[in-house]
């Protein structure tokens, strides 16, 4: 992985995280190529590609979640983008604390032992599907990344949020056909383009509330 890759797309977000932050991230992207040879977390092996697509991809979103302090991110995987937005947050949105949902043993799994070698204190994994989680205290918002389109998305999690509480949807390109075919009860009140420094690509958060 290229330290100065990172560095310099943290930069160009506007991002100032600390020198041991960013080792922190450099270690999970480490976990992740390790573990992805056996778990099958990520269809990216090259480690320039683990930076842009999975760590500087999870991070573009980080400007746009002040006010929150409890986010549940939903099917999350090898832990994207919740494991980079958790070891970010003490830098820039102390605040913040993450839980993660996913149904996969085998990724829960994964995603656990990265948040026991990194010391995440403020990262909680739920291993079940998130139709069955009953949290105990409702969340100020769900995000998601390649998870599902946007109704499956708001119907599936729509039990986790607090009154008021918003799903933020990662997406590629602006997504007109998933937010026309989305169910009554649910509106957009904000949709961001997000520059992810060498991606190539375009990316998208969309932000929902119920009406
Ligand atoms: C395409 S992956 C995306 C992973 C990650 N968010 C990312 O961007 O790399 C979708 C994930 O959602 C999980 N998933 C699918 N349905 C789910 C459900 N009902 N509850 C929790 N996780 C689910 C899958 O196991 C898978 O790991």
């Amino acid at each position: 992985m290229s330290a100065a890759t990172l560095e310099q797309g943290l930069a160009e977000l506007g991002l100032h995280l600390s020198p041991e932050t960013q080792a922190r991230l450099a270690a999970f992207a480490a976990l992740l190529q390790k573990w992805n040879r056996v778990y099958n977390l990520t269809s990216i092996r090259d480690a320039g590609q683990v930076v842009t697509h999975h760590l500087l991809d999870s991070l573009a979103v980080l400007p746009h979640l002040a006010g929150i302090a409890t986010l549940a991110d939903v099917g999350s995987g090898g832990g994207l983008p919740g494991i980079p937005l958790a070891l970010a947050a003490p830098d820039c949105h102390p605040a913040l604390a993450v839980t993660s949902i996913e149904t996969v043993n085998k990724k829960a799994s994964f995603q656990q032992q990265a948040k026991i070698e990194l010391g995440l204190a403020n990262f909680t994994v739920v291993n079940e599907r998130v139709e069955n989680v009953r949290p105990e205290a409702k969340f100020d918002a769900v995000i998601s990344r390649a998870f599902s389109e946007l109704s499956d998305f708001v119907g599936l999690t729509a039990h986790l949020l607090r009154p008021g509480g918003r799903f933020l949807a990662m997406k590629g390109v602006y997504p007109r056909e998933e937010i026309a075919r989305l169910p009554a009860g649910f509106r957009v009140v904000e949709g961001h383009p997000l520059t992810v420094p060498r991606l190539g690509a375009e990316r998208h958060l969309i932000i929902l509330e119920r009406n």
